[in-house]
């Protein structure tokens, strides 16, 4: 324990913020349980299954090396330790001389609770505790759909133009553009839209002069159901949605050469730039030099399938993968037999990976099941220098 201690108050400069952090933990168990494990992580070169894993070297000098902006994106099944591996690698980034961002676009953010200080709030703030500027951010998905929404429901009452066909005696028309019932296509946009919208808005913040800084963005994104349809909204925009905004376009032209004037509605706008946006971003995102994502798993058969799933989605996406974390993996050697059966398990889990056609030939980053939760910047220190090597 003494050790580690030892280590955290050598490593953190900000002592103040340790002082604060015992502080507030010192009456339950920070102390105790901030301890070095009783394990030490098992070079995954020793476990056959994990051959392409390099002796559990994670690859972490390739992804630090350079003063250029580059995006991490870490996804996977709810509750493998998504914003811990995230808040781990936003720490080490930050301790190595980047300025980071840690943005969480999951509308269940646990990045408060992970960093253990007050994030919320929908804005940028300063994470304690670490040696180069370390932002947060939760954006709220569903907040940013609402504009999304807004400039929806606008195009769906409609458009206008459907009252002043009526108007005009053209409503057989009028009632064809209701039958292809637009509101509800509109109101049903494909999953991951609220997290890609939310994502256009911090890229678009971020393109500013301002926050030219940051070198390194990671993201702890949503469960996957939710990343894997992550980038479909420039293609549902491009479908249906894509022809009524053109329809309407060509209508309002029509109604300006016969009114003078064309129906009042900036939906269609608003729709076209969010649509530009996000098509920008899934260049960016699909540019491997930039942007990579990782896989978080847990050594178990149905994450694992998930795993190899999200990977197929991403690969069909174009997105660079190169990583993948099994996050709480058990010690080798154990005298409680539950632990064992449950590392055997595990092993048989972790085979599945090698002889996985999806994620075989991924870079494998091994992060130990610790006895403590991870939770602080010490804590996520501690682990991020365990896996990020
Ligand atoms: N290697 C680990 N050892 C011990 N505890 C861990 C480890 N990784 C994560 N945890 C703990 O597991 C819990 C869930 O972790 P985390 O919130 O990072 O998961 P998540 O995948 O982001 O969850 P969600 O899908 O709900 O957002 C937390 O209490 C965290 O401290």
């Amino acid at each position: 324990m003494a050790a580690l201690l030892g280590h955290i108050l050598k490593t953190q400069k900000h002592s103040s913020f340790i002082r604060s952090v015992t502080r507030r933990t010192i009456d339950t168990s920070f102390f105790s349980s901030l301890h070095e494990p009783t394990f030490k992580i098992t070079p995954l070169s020793q476990v056959r299954l994990l051959g392409s894993c390099t002796e559990g070297v994670c690859g972490f000098d390739e992804m630090v090396t350079g003063k250029e902006r580059k995006y991490y994106m870490l996804g996977g099944k709810g509750g493998v330790g998504k914003t811990s591996c995230a808040a781990s690698l936003a720490v080490r980034f930050a301790n190595h001389g980047h300025p980071t961002m840690v943005v969480s676009t999951d509308p269940a953010h646990s990045l408060s609770d992970s960093f253990a200080q007050d994030l919320t709030g929908g804005r940028l703030v300063p994470v304690e505790g670490v040696e180069s500027p370390l932002y947060a951010l939760e954006i709220n998905p569903e907040k940013s759909m609402e504009e999304f929404r807004a400039a929806s429901q606008k195009l769906g009452d409609g458009m206008g133009v459907k009252s002043l066909m009526q108007s005009m005696g053209l409503g057989m028309i009028a009632d064809q553009l209701g039958d292809l019932k637009l509101e509800e296509l509109l109101s049903t946009p494909p999953p991951g839209t609220d997290e890609i919208v939310a994502i256009s808005k911090v890229m678009q913040f971020l393109e500013s002069q301002e926050y030219n800084m940051f070198s390194r963005i990671v993201f702890d994104t949503a469960p996957t159901g939710h990343t894997l349809r992550l980038l479909s909204l420039p293609d549902f925009m491009d479908g249906s949605v894509g022809k009524l905004m053109k329809l309407k376009k060509k209508m309002g032209s029509a109604f300006k050469s016969l009114l003078g004037k064309e129906p009042q509605n900036d939906g269609p706008d608003k729709l076209e730039k969010l649509k530009e946006r996000v098509e920008k971003i899934r260049d960016l995102f699909q540019d491997s030099d930039t942007t990579e994502f990782i896989i978080v798993t847990i050594p178990t058969v149905m994450a694992i399938s998930e795993s190899s799933r999200l990977h197929a989605s991403l690969k069909k996406e174009k997105i660079s993968v190169k990583r993948l974390i099994v996050n709480q993996v058990l010690p080798p050697t154990s005298d409680c037999k539950f632990c064992s059966m449950r590392r055997k398990d595990q092993m048989r889990a972790i085979e599945m990976i090698h002889n996985d056609s999806e994620l075989g030939g991924l870079r494998l980053c091994q992060a130990p099941l610790v006895d403590m939760e991870v939770r602080g910047v010490p804590a996520l220190k501690y682990m991020g220098d365990k896996l990020w090597r």
